[in-house]
């Protein structure tokens, strides 16, 4: 597994805080170029300057040239840890400039998708808009990053099947830990609810989930921190040319 020195939050990611990330290396350029015109005496300053917009430049290029538009795509039970790791992935990929946006259900579920429920058909619908959302985002050469539970084996062959008519890369995560561990877990106590029938269809309880069978990424997240769990996803990313190498 490799390493890097970069860290990641977990919380919510702002708008505002991903303006900052995009914007910041555009900053640091303007300024190394002011600084390198203010200072025409100083030649020792000049050289390093120079060398710095060198290096600045030829990494934003690298970048722009490498970074594609793909989807990532979580699916796993509930609390197994899909929206922390879309999250912090989501978080470090704008850190090194790669355009990244995470659809999760806060944002899906209470607007787009507020109409729908947790029955079989109103789920494959959930996850049919969400794919075609998704594609949207990466056909804009983002990296969109979705984190729904996907229970059905059929509709992620969907979501995968139409970004592929697309020629958009698609890669499964899946967010794997035993009905144990989030059951322990548990951070909305829902699983308590669905036991004692509060919460009806529940993913795992009481309506099926259907494991991927050949995901291109598996985490089990009961084993591996989530620091662990992005590394996997970002070595990954860069083994298939999806993101720079460092
Ligand atoms: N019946 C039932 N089954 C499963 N989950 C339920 C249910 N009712 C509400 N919730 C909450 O909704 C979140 C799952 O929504 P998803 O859009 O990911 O589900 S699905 O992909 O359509 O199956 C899920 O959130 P996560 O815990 O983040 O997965 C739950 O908080
Ligand atoms: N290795 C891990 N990877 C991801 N989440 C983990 C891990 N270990 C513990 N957790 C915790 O499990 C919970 C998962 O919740 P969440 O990310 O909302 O799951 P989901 O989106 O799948 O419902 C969080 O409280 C998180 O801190």
């Amino acid at each position: 597994m490799g390493s890097t020195n970069i860290t990641w939050h977990h919380g919510a990611f702002t708008r505002e805080e991903r303006q900052k990330e995009l914007n910041q290396k555009v900053i640091t350029d303007t300024i190394s170029i002011a600084a390198y015109y203010l200072c025409p005496s100083f030649i020792l300053i000049r050289g390093y300057l120079m060398i710095q917009q060198l290096i600045h430049s030829l990494s934003i290029r690298s970048i722009s040239s490498k970074s594609q538009g793909l989807t990532i795509w979580f699916t796993g039970l509930s609390a197994s840890g899909k929206s922390t790791l879309a999250s912090a992935l989501e978080q470090h990929l704008v850190s090194i400039k790669v355009p990244a946006y995470r659809l999760d259900g806060d944002n899906i579920r209470f607007g787009l998708n507020k109409d729908l429920g947790f029955g079989p058909e109103a789920r494959t619908e959930n996850i049919r808009r969400i794919a075609e959302v998704s594609k949207l985002f990466a056909d804009s050469t983002q990296i969109a990053i979705t984190a729904f539970i996907s229970p059905y084996i059929s509709d992620r062959d969907a979501a995968r099947k139409l970004h592929e008519e697309s020629n958009i890369p698609f890669v499964e995560v899946f967010a794997d830990a035993p009905l144990s561990v989030v059951e322990e877990r548990d951070p909305k106590g829902l699983y308590k609810k669905a036991k004692a029938g509060e919460i009806k269809e529940f993913t795992g309880i009481s309506a099926p989930y259907e494991a991927p069978l050949n995901p291109e990424v598996h985490i089990h997240t009961d084993k591996v921190s989530i620091d662990e769990g992005v590394q996997i996803i970002l070595d990954y990313l860069r083994k298939n040319e999806y993101i720079p190498a460092l």
